[in-house]
């Protein structure tokens, strides 16, 4: 990743040094307050993060137009980011939310998984279980701010975070739609999808790759809250209020307490899952799925 960490904040007062302190501390603190911010911001070309110190919360903007889609670049960044804002003490909280208009994220990009060979499939897989486990089972507060489009792996990024707010517009969709490109989704998303919307819903979503609306979304436990699009961080940022007012550590147990059993299986078959990516999407009747899949995106524009 071509980016650097820029240290341009300025402490310029004890009130700011008592914000970040308690940001670190993991205390409650009256935020947002918008006095002598304490801002890092880290650039690469897919992803942007801003870390505001004083209120322990980061903005990671998704900026891979056209539609952040999922490429190994993606993937990279991501994955730094996520480990720089872990290792950070100023960080508790992360919001996602994307730059792209109409476009929270297209998912996974097919081109990574189109005519390539196994080997390429056994990288590209391996980074795209990282990006789920990193945001799965982090300790940060999660909050996905979606504010476009949000089908399959943009899905998996609300999913696997703590709360999601969504954009109030029915041309949005989000969904896990990938029985509709000709592949499934994994195990670990699958559970993932259970833990939040239970057996009966994921099964019907899962088998009709169902893409929902906004409000269908609201409806059914995929998205926490609909606000207006211009809201949408502001919600999140106020939300994020509302999550830092329990301790850290409290938080973080419960947390893991509850994610442990998807976490342990996953772990437990990860390499498995792999080989099972690479063998699957290498054959020749899902190439050709996924051929016919891209077509008709390219067609829709024609
Ligand atoms: C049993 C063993 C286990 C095996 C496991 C198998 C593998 C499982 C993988 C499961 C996890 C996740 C999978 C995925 O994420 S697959 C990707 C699914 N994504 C989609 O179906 C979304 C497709 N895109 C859209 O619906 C629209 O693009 C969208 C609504 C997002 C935006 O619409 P808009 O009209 O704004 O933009 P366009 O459609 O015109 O698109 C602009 C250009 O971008 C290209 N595009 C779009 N999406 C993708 C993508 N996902 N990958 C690559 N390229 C994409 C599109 O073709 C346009 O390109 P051109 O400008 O060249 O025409």
């Amino acid at each position: 990743m071509a980016s650097v960490l820029r240290h341009s904040a300025k402490f310029t007062s004890g009130i700011s040094s008592s914000l970040a302190a308690c940001a670190r501390n993991g205390t409650a603190c009256a935020f947002p307050c918008h006095a002598f911010r304490h801002r890092n911001s880290s650039t690469s070309s897919k992803i942007r993060v801003d870390l505001d110190s004083s209120t322990g919360v980061a903005v990671m903007t998704l900026q891979g137009p056209p539609v952040n889609s999922m490429c190994m670049d993606f993937l990279t960044d991501f994955a730094i980011s996520m480990e720089k804002l872990e290792l950070d003490k100023n960080c508790r909280g992360l919001i996602l939310t994307s730059a792209v208009p109409k476009v929270f994220s297209a998912g996974l990009d097919i081109m990574e998984m189109y005519g390539k060979g196994p080997e390429h499939a056994t990288v590209f897989w391996r980074a795209v279980q990282e990006m789920w486990f990193k945001l799965y089972s982090s300790n940060m507060v999660t909050i996905a701010a979606v504010n476009g489009s949000s089908p399959a792996g943009g899905c998996l990024l609300a999913l696997s975070s703590d709360y999601r707010i969504m954009a109030d517009n029915p041309r949005y969709v989000i969904g896990l739609n990938e029985a509709q490109v000709g592949i499934v989704a994994p195990f670990w998303l699958k559970d993932n999808m259970v833990q939040t919307l239970g057996h009966r819903q994921t099964e019907k979503s899962l088998q009709l790759a169902q893409l929902y609306s906004a409000p269908d979304a609201l409806k059914i436990g995929l998205v926490d809250k609909l606000v207006p699009e211009e809201k949408v961080l502001s919600t999140a940022t106020e939300t994020m209020a509302k999550w830092f007012s329990i301790p850290d550590h409290s938080r973080q147990i419960t947390k893991s307490m509850m994610r442990k059993q998807t976490i342990d299986k996953f772990l437990s078959n990860r390499e498995t899952d792999i080989n099972n990516f690479a063998n699957f999407v290498t054959k020749d009747s899902i190439q050709k799925s996924l051929g016919t899949y891209l077509a008709k995106l390219k067609k829709k524009k024609a």
